[in-house]
């Protein structure tokens, strides 16, 4: 280390504590347009010129249409130049209670196609092959409804987004379609209110059967949305994994005014087997005239207050208190739903509105569970997917309807529920489309992310459309204003539970909130992205989960909601920062805030929300978040001071890395990446340190610390494969994938070393980066500039730099005047597909993909890509996972350690 501490005085000056650079890096954000959903929306940044659509679908435009490529290729890219990428599909279903709407917006690509994707496209063998040139290049699905009766705010709503035209950026002359538009429609007012349609939005209304499009939708969700299906049993929800292969034959109930009963058996293979007019219209409409309620939440939620036992006749009431215990029924059963009405001499008013809400919904429910299971029953099913917007989401019903499957079937058949309950038809219709590309996607192409406007909407602001990120952000200042009232969850009160003989007892609903309209859904937007792909060096993907922490645990929920909110206005800061300080910047960074904190508390109240909620899901939306207020690098200026002063100092350490023994020099290295894995601007506790001193201060004080053993060290093995031992020589690792992790230190001191011993070793190295920024991780945009320099003061890394043609521009002033070809295995950069800290493996980037396909070696590194996900992940290549636990109680619960411990662990090829 003696070698670094010249340098010292010099870095200095570029010290971590310097204040935060004002810098911006000209990003021109102005011509984006930016619209938010107001309703259940969320925000989406548009982009993109006119729209060409006519007839049932959008038309392609193939004038000067040329084949891109090698035209021997099995699937040819084909250009379209004149082919607008920015389509948007809408479809409709117009129920008797209730209008849902799923539409597309093409999303841009944040990740720019610079020359290092087309280099690595070349190396390994990657063609836009398999990539469609449409329809559906990569956008997002959203979700929205309406209450039938309010079809005007529909119809403001598309008008407003210019849905019927092809979206905000394609306008159509008065808001009305100048040419033929037709949207798919289903359901009973794809009839009803076609002339209203054409009328209002100049559209036609392109009418699909609401069977197939209900079967459609239900096996597009059940095949590809992960966590769509659970169970929900006392209060208990539970994700059922579905194979998409034995999904077939199952019983499908939508419950929305009335009920259908489905058997399907397969894609297109269905038929109607039963159904029942005692449905969700029956609970709203007699509970409107019994309770003279005014919204159907309004009524859902006085069921939770209510107590059955004075509207019910139960067991007890007709046996004197007893059980009737010879058929199996206790005192607790209802006998006969609302029979308590007519033996006694009250009116209505006499009765809790409460009261009579809840016997209304258990009644309605219990009936629809036993219909449903008999009909099960009479085709053999075993498995019953309940939908519809009847469910909304309400743990009491759900609890209902399983109970009645369960007692009835004696626990043979299991009820289930669908996320997205009531766009099945909407789906359906959407599917309709000739091309619309969904059913060509599989699960690991879509990735649903948390809908950044759903927990801060209620279902009555239903404002004009927000054209620009000026009013997004005026928008979250007015809802800041009712904040709490929209957020604050309405608490369920949990009914005293009867566990006596079965039958009619009450379930128990626990720790559920109903909420406002909005945020009801517990649907995100689906993003669409054709280009991912598992991981191929998964050893199990089937069975792999990326999270190593499970927030299902509300302990754990509430540590992590407490660590994400206290860093919240450090990183705020550094995102204002970021954006040079301006004031636009403040209030665009305060939203952000507001944006994020809503999100976190409505995860703290349902965290299964959106799906299984892991650790990971956190940190990427925070992510996320940010990039929805436009700061698309907060730690921008950090990284780049960082990656300055670890560069001066890169040359002396190879120095006196070189000056030594082979065994001693990979210990070091190891050492090394450790170390450095400190420079994480994600912790706490490591950002606090980072204000006692200059980045080599810290570097070195972390070195010094590094003794072994490590909290897990398998060092020894990892060093018996790669230098062998006395008796067996070992040959070296054909190629290594190294997922890096942060700028500066991190990457520069320690990943680079590495690397470069691997390819001194004749390992070709492929360093995986972030395709987007995250905290302070490295992006595979940065790295090749930062390798660049790096290969200023290296032979080994130029050369390999060069053959993995990472330098063609870069002006190179290497100390070898050598001037032939290089002969070294190459060094490339590969993106992961990822914009967060930690890694999901199940959906990663096809250059990602097709790098790993000849790797025999993978190196995660970091917290976040090592310990938050991938802990357990087993491979099917040797994998050495490296990192710092940053904090106390991870530290503690993982390894039964303490913070600035370190994690060395080397798992050979199963
Ligand atoms: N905001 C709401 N307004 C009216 N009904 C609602 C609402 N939320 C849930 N529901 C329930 O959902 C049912 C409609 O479900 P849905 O699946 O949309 O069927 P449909 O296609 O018949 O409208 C209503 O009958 C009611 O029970
Ligand atoms: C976000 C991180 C996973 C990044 O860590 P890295 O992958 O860079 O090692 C990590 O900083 C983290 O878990 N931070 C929160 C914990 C804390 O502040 O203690
Ligand atoms: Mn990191």
């Amino acid at each position: 280390m003696a070698g670094l501490v010249e340098k010292e005085q010099r870095q200095q000056l570029i010290g971590i504590n310097e204040k935060e650079e004002k810098q911006v890096e000209s990003e021109d954000n102005n011509n984006k347009g930016c619209e938010f959903e107001s309703g259940q929306g969320d925000m989406v940044l548009g982009a993109g010129n006119s729209i060409h659509r006519s007839g049932s679908r959008p038309q392609l435009d193939v004038s000067k249409a040329e084949i891109q490529g090698n035209v021997e290729e099995k699937y040819p890219t084909i250009l379209l130049p004149n082919q607008s990428d920015d389509l948007s599909h809408l479809a409709l279903d117009i129920g008797g209670s209730l209008i849902k709407l799923v539409y597309f917006s093409r999303h841009e690509d944040q990740s720019a196609d610079d020359k290092r994707k087309k280099i690595v496209k070349e190396r390994l063998g990657l063609s836009n092959g398999n990539r469609r040139s449409y329809p559906i290049l990569g956008g997002r699905l959203h979700f929205v409804k309406f209450e039938t009766g309010k079809i005007n705010e529909c119809l403001d709503f598309i008008h407003s987004k210019q849905l019927h035209c092809g979206g905000p950026e394609s306008p159509c002359a008065d808001g009305v379609a100048d040419r033929n538009v037709i949207i798919k429609a289903t359901g009973g007012g794809a009839y009803k209110y076609a002339d209203l349609f054409k009328e209002r939005l100049g559209v036609s209304l392109d009418k699909e059967d609401e069977m197939d499009c209900l079967v459609a939708g239900a096996n597009f969700l059940l095949k590809a949305i992960r966590h769509e299906a659970f169970t929900h049993m006392e209060g208990q929800k539970e994700f059922v994994q579905i194979d998409p292969n034995d999904l077939f034959p199952y019983l499908l109930v939508n419950i929305g005014s009335g009920v259908s009963m489905i058997k399907v058996d397969g894609d297109g293979k269905f038929e109607r087997v039963s159904g029942t007019n005692v449905g969700g219209g029956t609970y709203w409409g007699l509970g409107r005239l019994l309770t003279k309620c005014k919204s159907f939440d309004e009524l859902l939620e006085l069921s939770q207050k209510g107590d059955n036992r004075t509207i019910d006749m139960l067991v007890g009431d007709i046996y004197g208190g007893l059980d009737y215990s010879k058929i199996g029924l206790s005192a607790a059963t209802i006998a006969s739903s609302f029979g308590k009405t007519i033996s006694e001499k009250k009116e209505l008013e006499d009765y809790r509105p409460e009261d009579i809400s809840l016997s209304l919904l258990r009644m309605i429910s219990y009936n629809i569970g036993q219909i449903s299971y008999l009909t099960a029953l009479r085709f053999r099913l075993k498995r019953i997917f309940f939908g519809g917007f009847f469910i909304r989401g309400h743990a009491y019903t759900m609890d209902t309807i399983s109970f009645a499957v369960q007692f009835w079937s004696n626990g043979e058949a299991q009820a289930m529920f669908l996320r997205h309950e009531g766009f099945m038809g909407a789906l359906g219709a959407f599917m309709s489309y000739e091309k619309h590309g969904l059913d060509d996607l599989m699960v690991h192409q879509l990735v649903e992310r948390f809908p950044m406007g759903a927990p801060y909407t209620g279902g009555k602001i239903h404002g004009p459309p927000l054209g620009d990120l000026n009013e997004k952000i005026s928008w979250m200042e007015k809802f800041v204003r009712r904040g709490t009232e929209i957020t604050a969850p309405v608490p369920m009160t949990p009914l005293a539970a009867t566990t006596g003989l079965g039958g009619f007892e009450v379930p128990l609903s626990k720790g559920s909130t109903l909420r406002s309209d909005a945020s009801a859904l517990n649907v995100g937007v689906l993003h669409l992205v054709p280009t991912l792909e598992v991981f191929p060096l998964l050893a199990n993907p089937k069975s792999y989960d990326p999270n190593t922490i499970d927030l299902s645990d509300p302990s754990e929920l509430k540590y992590w909601y407490t660590i994400l909110s206290e860093h919240l206005p450090d990183l705020v800061d550094k995102a204002v920062a970021s954006e040079g300080g301006t004031d636009d910047a403040k209030r665009r960074g305060d939203a952000f805030a507001r944006a994020f904190s809503a999100h976190l508390a409505r995860l703290m109240e349902e965290p299964a929300a959106y799906g299984k909620l892991g650790l990971a899901n956190l940190l990427e939306m925070r992510e996320e978040c940010l990039r929805e207020f436009q700061f698309f690098d907060a730690y921008r200026s950090i990284k780049q001071r960082e990656n300055e002063a670890s560069l001066a100092v890169l040359p002396d350490l190879l120095v006196e890395i070189d000056s030594m023994d082979e065994e001693t020099r990979l210990l070091t290295l190891i050492e090394g990446v450790l170390a450095a894995n400190i420079f994480d601007w994600g912790s706490r506790a490591c950002v606090d340190l980072y204000h006692k001193g200059t980045i080599i201060e810290i570097y070195r004080m972390s070195r010094n610390k590094m003794q072994r053993p490590w909290r897990v060290d398998d060092f020894d093995a990892f060093k018996a494969r790669m230098l062998g031992t006395k008796n067996k020589k070992m040959p070296p690792h054909r190629r290594a994938l190294l997922f890096v992790d942060n700028s500066g230190a991190d990457i520069v001191l320690g990943m680079l070393p590495l690397a470069r011993e691997l390819l001194r070793r004749g390992t070709e190295v492929v360093l995986v980066a972030n395709s987007l920024s995250a905290l302070n991780d490295v992006t595979a945009m940065e790295l090749p500039d930062i390798v660049a320099e790096a290969a200023k003061h290296c032979d080994i890394l130029r050369r390999a730099a060069e053959a993995g043609g990472l330098l063609v521009d870069a002006m190179i002033n290497t100390s070898d005047s050598s001037k032939e070809k290089s002969s070294s295995v190459p060094l490339m950069v590969v993106e992961n597909g990822c914009g967060s800290p930690c890694i999901d493996l199940r959906q990663v980037s096809s250059e990602l993909a097709a790098a790993a396909k000849e790797a025999d070696l993978i190196i995660l590194e970091g917290m976040g890509r090592a310990l938050h996900t991938n802990l357990n992940a087993q491979f099917k290549c040797d994998a050495l996972k490296l990192a710092m636990v940053k904090n106390q109680r991870l530290a503690e619960k993982l390894v039964n350690g303490n913070i600035y411990d370190c994690i060395c662990k080397y798992e050979p090829a199963g």
